[in-house]
């Protein structure tokens, strides 16, 4: 099956995580996702995902503000997602749904509102330990 490789970004801020709905017309349509897309030829994911910041959300961060969370790994019937996904809290800009898309600042409580893609589902757990400052209790 085809590998396809995304990176993706939880922004967060005040213990909230930026979450993006994707507009109508394009695959999974009106579900919540974190910003980010594919890697184009000859990108690191960490060059992809300061390109989409930019593209989508009209914000700049650096390298050195992405650090890795988890990842995804998913069947979807005609490709397989591998989705690294990195935390930021540290960005210039303001974040705008440049393309159209809604965004919404989550809380951790909130999480449960915004129904998202398959592959997103165990994303959940290490997102929500991140927000509440990786306490382990
Ligand atoms: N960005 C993003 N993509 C996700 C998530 N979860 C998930 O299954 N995907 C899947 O990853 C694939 C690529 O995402 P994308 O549509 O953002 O890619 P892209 O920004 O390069 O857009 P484009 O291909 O329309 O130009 C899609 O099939 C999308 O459904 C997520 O949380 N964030
Ligand atoms: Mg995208």
């Amino acid at each position: 099956m085809k590998l396809v490789l995304v990176a993706a970004v939880a922004l967060i801020r005040d213990q909230r995580v930026l979450l993006a709905q994707r507009p109508a017309g394009k695959s999974l349509a009106g579900l919540w996702e974190f910003p980010g897309g594919k890697l184009e030829a000859g990108e690191s994911p960490e060059q992809a995902l300061i390109r989409e910041m930019e593209e989508e959300l009209g914000i700049r961060a650096t390298p050195d503000a992405l650090t890795p969370l988890a990842f995804a790994s998913h069947s979807y019937p005609d490709f397989h997602l591998l989705m690294p996904l990195y935390a930021c809290r540290k960005w210039d800009g303001t974040p705008q749904g440049r393309e159209g898309q809604a965004i919404e600042w989550a809380g951790i409580n909130d999480l449960d509102n915004y129904p998202m893609p398959p592959a997103d589902l165990p994303l959940i757990t290490p997102l929500r330990q991140e927000l509440s400052g990786n306490f382990i209790s």
